[in-house]
């Protein structure tokens, strides 16, 4: 042996003319010639800011894809299952959380001398961020405005917003199961956003409270609100990270800033899983 090297083993594939690579499998060809800086000449930093957020949307698409399927596991009465996809989108939250510490490198002066190529893209145009918030329970119909130049965008969408949200699948569970859940909530107009149900906090105190409710349950609850609490963890530190590079600056998109997004921690998911929290040992 060669100091210093690892020898190839005989047995290591090397020839893949007539077999499946690992660049083919992952299509690298395609998403690594996909970063495109816009700022001329180019700006070094552009690169950072252009992977953070595509980095961020492929998460989304794992995140998406693993709550539609918990959705559909809560809808077949298979809760185990269902645990499982949300417990895989609670370690992909924490991840594009700490994310954020990539971006914290970026400096003002920096992003200000690339920001003019951005022109008038931005988050605020996301169109997977917005499923997710969707399919949590933040519905909102004018944000479909912002995708009619994007009409599968626009589609995926729609679609979204006329379909029940991971937390209706989780009460219409609760229901068959035999727990009280008023029947107008499970009938509700599920394009709407979710807004704060007084009769669910004995549901859940319940719940929360009896020798024998089934583990599964309880750990639902637990999980759904790891899962919000995740959310604002990662709106708070984009929130930050905006506020360090931008100050009080308008968004490209057209909003106020700073401002506008700090009126997006007031939103809540599951407000009635906060509200037991009260009630729970009175
Ligand atoms: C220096 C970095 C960043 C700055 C200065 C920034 C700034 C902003 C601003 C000002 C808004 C409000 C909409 C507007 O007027 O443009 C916004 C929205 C948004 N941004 Fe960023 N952003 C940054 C990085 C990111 C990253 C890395 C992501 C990850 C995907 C992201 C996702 C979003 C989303 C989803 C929204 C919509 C939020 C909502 O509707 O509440 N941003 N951003
Ligand atoms: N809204 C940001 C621009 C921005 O952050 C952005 C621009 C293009 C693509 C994604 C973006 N990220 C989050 O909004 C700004 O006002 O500087």
């Amino acid at each position: 042996m060669t100091a210093g090297v690892r020898e190839i083993e005989a047995s290591v594939r090397t020839d893949f003319h007539n077999a499946m690579s690992y660049g083919r499998y992952l299509d690298l060809g395609r998403i690594l010639s996909a970063q495109h800086p816009q700022s001329r000449p180019e700006h070094h930093d552009e690169m950072l800011f252009i992977i953070q957020h595509q980095t961020s949307e492929l998460w989304l698409k794992l995140v998406l894809h693993e709550l539609r399927e918990s959705r559909r596991l809560l809808d077949a009465d298979d809760l185990g299952k269902a645990l499982k996809c949300l417990a895989r989108v609670k370690a992909i939250q924490r991840t594009l959380t700490e994310q954020w510490s990539v971006l914290g490198t970026l400096t003002p002066r920096e992003y200000a001398q690339f920001r003019g190529a951005l022109g008038s893209s931005s988050g605020f145009q996301s169109c997977q961020y917005r499923a997710v918030e969707f399919i949590l329970g933040n519905k909102h119909r004018r944000m479909l405005e912002v995708f009619t130049s994007e009409p599968e965008a626009h589609q995926m969408l729609a679609t979204l917003l006329e379909e029940p949200t991971v937390y209706d699948a989780f009460l219409r569970a609760l229901a068959r199961a035999g727990y009280d859940i008023p029947r107008d909530i499970l009938d509700r107009d599920v394009t709407q956003p979710w807004v704060f149900r007084e009769e669910l906090v004995p549901v859940f105190q319940k719940i929360y409270e009896s020798e024998d409710t089934p583990w599964g349950f309880y750990e639902a609850c637990e999980d759904l609100v790891d899962l919000e609490d995740n959310f604002q963890a990662w709106r708070f530190r984009h929130l930050r990270t905006v506020h360090r590079t931008i100050g009080f600056k308008t968004g490209t998109g057209g909003s106020s800033g700073v401002d506008f997004l700090k009126r997006a921690l007031d939103l809540t998911f599951f407000p009635e899983l906060y509200a037991v929290r009260t009630e729970i040992g009175r």
